[in-house]
């Protein structure tokens, strides 16, 4: 893998300014975005959240995952705090890309889980790598963070390229009458830290 830095922009959105900072994989051709708000001292730990691609939840509004509320909740708490940043990873499906996730998904409305509907297709549950992290954050001058994340393995990821975690703050966001199953599913097969009261539910009572 070889991530080459492409250009920056403004990014205005509800919440703030950000500049966006775009990334070509050359060796894939996957185009991957960083956002940061505000100025960043390599000694300090920045709040920030690696977030892997979901165009269901993040532009479609989708109540099937908590992917767009978690989304939102991090640009939101970045902003009040004035400072932090998103890797936006280009990898839709936990890895798998989109027409295989509507595969699963089609396989989910017929009584699989989302582990199980993976599975079923012939992948693994979770295909997902983090080696492009390095790179990106080398860029943004971020070296410790404060991780918004309820997954384990993103920090362990984080890690394992030397970028300290010095926190994970969890984000437990958008729990929904939909996405109850899929939730519980993350807590119990994919390993993440979740707890039930944290949970808000958010306008999406889906009567
Ligand atoms: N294969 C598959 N992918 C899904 C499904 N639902 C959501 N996704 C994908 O799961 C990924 C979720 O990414 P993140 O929100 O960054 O990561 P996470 O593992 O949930 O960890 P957090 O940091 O706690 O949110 C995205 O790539 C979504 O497209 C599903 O049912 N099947």
């Amino acid at each position: 893998m070889s991530i080459k830095y492409i250009a920056t922009s403004k990014l205005p959105t509800p919440w703030g300014v950000f500049e966006m900072h775009g990334f070509e994989d050359t060796t894939s051709g996957k185009e991957h975005v960083a956002l940061t708000l505000g100025q960043f001292d390599s000694q300090q730990a920045v709040l920030g959240r690696i977030h892997s691609e979901c165009l269901t939840g993040d532009a479609l509004f989708s109540l099937r995952c908590d992917c767009g509320f978690q989304l939102q909740t991090a640009m939101q708490t970045i902003a009040e705090e004035g400072q932090g940043f998103i890797l936006y990873l280009r990898q839709e499906g936990r890895g798998i890309g989109l027409l295989n996730k509507i595969r699963a998904y089609q396989l989910q409305d017929g009584g699989a889980n989302t582990v199980e509907a993976n599975e079923m297709l012939g992948f693994e549950a979770d295909m997902r790598k983090y080696d492009m992290i390095l790179p990106m954050l080398n860029k943004i001058g971020v070296e410790h963070v404060r991780l918004m994340t309820n997954n384990p393995r993103k920090v362990a990821a984080m890690q394992n390229v030397g970028i300290e975690v010095v926190e994970r703050v969890p984000l437990q966001v958008g729990k929904n009458r939909y996405n109850e199953q899929y939730l519980k599913t993350k807590s119990t097969q994919l390993g993440h830290m979740m707890s039930e009261v944290h949970f808000t539910d958010e306008n999406t009572s889906g009567e």
